[in-house]
């Protein structure tokens, strides 16, 4: 907290929140000194000098020494704010949940059906899940996973308050979401080549039954071991250690925060079988480049986004195979990074021929970016080809909607007789 000198009870004063950011040298701080910031709004001199954000004016409800004096309390009443929104914090608790429209938009061009089984990959906080739950009446099942312990937690506080009960958790790394049935992998490794996979994969006309559901899960197991086996050979060289890296940062950075369980019960998953669901989410951990306002933002490289696209093609791989033939994957991303969206698309579409884009009700977003992009280093990144534009939503946070910076592409499942190209 930072205060000028002389300022008295009753002052008007310009309010800045600081916003933590890299320093020259290294490592991260805030970029605000005691007197640089109250000074007014943008026409007075020390405009300038202000790194924090500014929020709007208020009248100071005690001077400078009774601000710093008090432990807690309100120390100035906001009279002018850059927006008008009113917070909704602890506002109709349980009856309400705010959400970006372009989050309501991913769980209704999910379009989830009462009685389905649904699975949404990355789950918390529960914003998209529990709408999901809400559209299907809280009848059928959500089954919704998140790596981390307490945000599970998360997830479960929200489907309680919102009294829903057809909401699942578990804690799950959505790159292993698909179990491995004992002995099953040996088998495909070795007997499976790309030629024979015909024979293996044709399930488009499952049979429902338990035990013809367990052969499909087979054949599909033997599929499973040939993408995963070989897409993620080819990303752990260059994830993992960053990942890792990335991680100490943070610690280093923030303290150990919550990583540390907060106590709540959490039932932990092995995955699931193959072709067990009707519908997926895929709302994917993301470079979140179109958040805003981003108080904290971190680094981005261009290896550092083309990482991003690495681990949600993994995931998304994972999600072929859990969704049923017939069924349909939602991916969204809040970043407008053509690398995690569009380049995912075109990489889904080129990977697995069974995937189609499918039209997505409501339409409120623009369209995909068509082409491809030469990158820095060479790499050539291949987006949308036209005519398939117009089959997802891209949310520009520049544009007249004024929402954050999204991306929603939805997939129907076909039969997967002749699942994978480019292996
Ligand atoms: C974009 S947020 C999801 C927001 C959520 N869908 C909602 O609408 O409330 C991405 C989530 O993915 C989770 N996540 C990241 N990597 C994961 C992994 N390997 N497995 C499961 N969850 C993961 C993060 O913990 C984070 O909660």
């Amino acid at each position: 907290m930072a205060c000028s000198a002389h300022v008295e009870e009753g002052d008007t004063v310009a309010v800045s929140v600081a916003i933590e950011q890299p320093l020259p040298d290294s490592g991260w701080g805030i970029g605000i000194t005691r007197g640089t910031i109250l000074q007014g709004l943008q026409r007075d001199p020390y405009h300038f000098e202000r790194n924090g954000l500014y929020i709007g004016q208020g009248r100071t409800v005690f001077s400078r020494a009774g601000i710093f004096r008090a432990s807690k309390g309100i120390a100035v009443n906001m009279t002018d704010r850059v927006f008008s929104l009113p917070s909704f914090h602890d506002v109709l608790e349980g009856e309400i949940f705010l959400q970006n429209l372009p989050s309501i938009a991913t769980a209704h061009a999910l379009d989830p059906q009462k009685g389905e089984r649904i699975l949404d990959m990355c789950a918390a906080p529960g914003g998209k899940t529990t709408g999901i739950a809400i559209l299907m009446k809280d009848e059928g099942e959500v089954v919704a996973v998140d790596r981390s312990h307490n945000k599970v937690l998360d997830i479960q506080k929200l489907a309680a308050e919102l009294g829903l009960t057809c909401i699942t958790t578990y804690k799950l790394d959505a790159l292993k979401a698909v179990c491995k049935i004992d002995g099953l992998s040996d088998m495909a490794t070795s007997n499976c080549s790309k030629n024979n996979m015909d024979m293996t994969l044709k399930n488009s006309d499952l049979p429902r039954s338990h035990e013809n559901r367990v052969s499909s899960v087979m054949a599909e197991e033997l599929n499973a071991n040939i993408t995963a086996v070989s897409i993620e050979k080819a990303n752990e060289r260059t994830y993992v250690g960053k990942a890792d890296i990335r991680k100490n940062e943070r610690i280093m950075r923030n303290g150990p925060g919550r990583n540390q369980s907060q106590g709540g019960r959490v039932e932990k998953s092995k995955g699931f079988l193959p072709n067990s669901f009707d519908r997926i989410l895929l709302d994917a951990p993301c470079s979140a480049l179109g958040l805003r306002p981003r108080l904290f933002a971190r680094e981005e490289t261009i290896e550092s986004l083309r990482n991003h696209g690495n681990y949600q093609r993994r995931m998304f791989d994972q999600a072929v195979q859990l969704v049923r033939p017939g069924g349909v994957i939602v991916y969204s991303t809040c970043t407008i990074n053509p690398g995690e969206n569009e380049a995912l698309v075109r990489y889904a579409l080129d990977t697995y021929s069974f995937l189609s884009l499918a039209p997505q009700h409501p339409r409120i977003g623009g369209p995909g970016l068509v082409g491809c992009c030469e990158l820095p280093d060479g790499y050539v990144e291949e987006w949308l080809r036209p005519g398939e534009e117009e089959l997802v939503q891209r949310f520009d946070p520049s544009s007249s909607l004024d929402t954050i910076g999204f991306f929603i592409a939805k997939f129907n499942v076909g039969s997967k007789t002749c699942p994978i190209q480019n292996l």
